[in-house]
């Protein structure tokens, strides 16, 4: 249904809604989808919330991954996602694009742009991709604060401190910075680029009743594991942040490679959605419909339309 129509939309805070998820016993699946198009193509699909990937929203730019989008950047992408699906979406902030008053400033954005959720990294600029080498880590008191800030910006904005310390310095620093977030404000913690089972085990079992993110990104550190192997190990949400990027991003790569070899499109037809799909996708004859009935209800039949 079109997004336009206020008694269709949601009424609890997105983070609220976030929050309710999280309540269930099961671990909340979340696809990256940081474009509208993706959102309703994951809706589509049942998903019920959605996350929205730096490194994603970064490659679309035509950008690395290095902490070079902005606050606003990042809210453009936010606002078609929630627009679109009226689903909570989680949101990659960054290490907050700066310091205390920065976090603070993303957080009002974020949730002004309706976000339901942001996760906030313990990395110094440049950032790295959390599965890389030669990552440089915050001290964790300064980390600590932006957490503070974060917690006192936001009003129901769910909060989410990522620790990128076990590569550096083990599971006790990464459990050690996770409890120090934790008693800073964070509602959950999600700890970065673990290696093994065993990691991932140790790590939900040192944190007893805390919510616990796992990242199942490819071509990183972390071998596969599924979302109910994610679950029987005691985390609460699973991401597959670049997934729908590197899918789209090979696509694409197929297209032009098709249009240079062949002059036309023609090889790739049935590698398309149709316009019908698309339409289908998008809602667009809700919208028309939509459109007609107000022009209706708006200039009754009869009533002369040029005075
Ligand atoms: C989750 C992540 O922060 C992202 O931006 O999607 C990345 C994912 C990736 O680069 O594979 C990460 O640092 O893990
Ligand atoms: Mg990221």
């Amino acid at each position: 249904m079109p997004y336009v129509i206020a008694d269709d939309l949601p009424e609890a805070p997105a983070g609220q809604r976030f929050r309710a998820l999280l309540e269930r016993p099961q671990i909340l699946r979340m696809p990256g989808a940081h474009l509208g198009i993706a959102a309703l193509l994951a809706k589509q699909a049942g998903f019920e919330a959605l996350y929205m990937s730096g490194a994603a929203m970064s490659a679309t730019m035509g950008l690395p991954d290095l902490g070079m989008i902005t606050v606003d950047d990042v809210s453009w992408h936010i606002r078609q996602v929630a627009r679109a699906s009226a689903l909570p979406v989680l949101v990659d902030g960054d290490t907050g694009y700066g310091e205390a008053l920065n976090v603070m400033h993303m957080v009002r954005s974020f949730e002004e742009a309706g976000a339901a959720a942001v996760h906030l990294e313990d990395q110094l600029l440049p950032k790295k991709c959390g599965h890389l080498n030669d990552k440089k880590l915050a001290d964790a008191r300064d980390m600590a604060a932006k957490v503070a800030a974060a917690r006192k910006a936001r009003r129901h904005l769910y909060l989410i401190a990522r620790t990128d310390a076990a590569a550096s310095e083990g599971m006790d620093g990464a459990v050690a910075r996770a409890k120090l977030y934790l008693e800073a404000g964070a509602d959950a913690i999600f700890p970065e680029a673990l290696t093994t089972r065993e990691m991932f085990e140790e790590f939900a079992r040192r944190m007893p009743g805390v919510k616990l993110l796992a990242n199942m990104t490819e071509f990183g550190r972390t071998p596969f594991f599924t979302a109910e192997e994610f679950e029987a190990m005691g985390y609460s949400m699973v991401i597959w942040p670049v997934s729908q990027l590197r899918v789209a991003a090979r696509g694409m790569e197929e297209l032009y490679a098709a249009i240079a070899r062949d002059g036309g499109t023609h090889k790739m037809i049935n590698r398309m959605q149709t316009r019908a799909e698309l339409y289908e996708t998008i809602g667009y004859h809700d919208y028309e419909s939509l459109d007609s009935t107000l022009v209706k209800t708006i200039v009754p039949e009869g009533m002369p339309q040029d005075r």
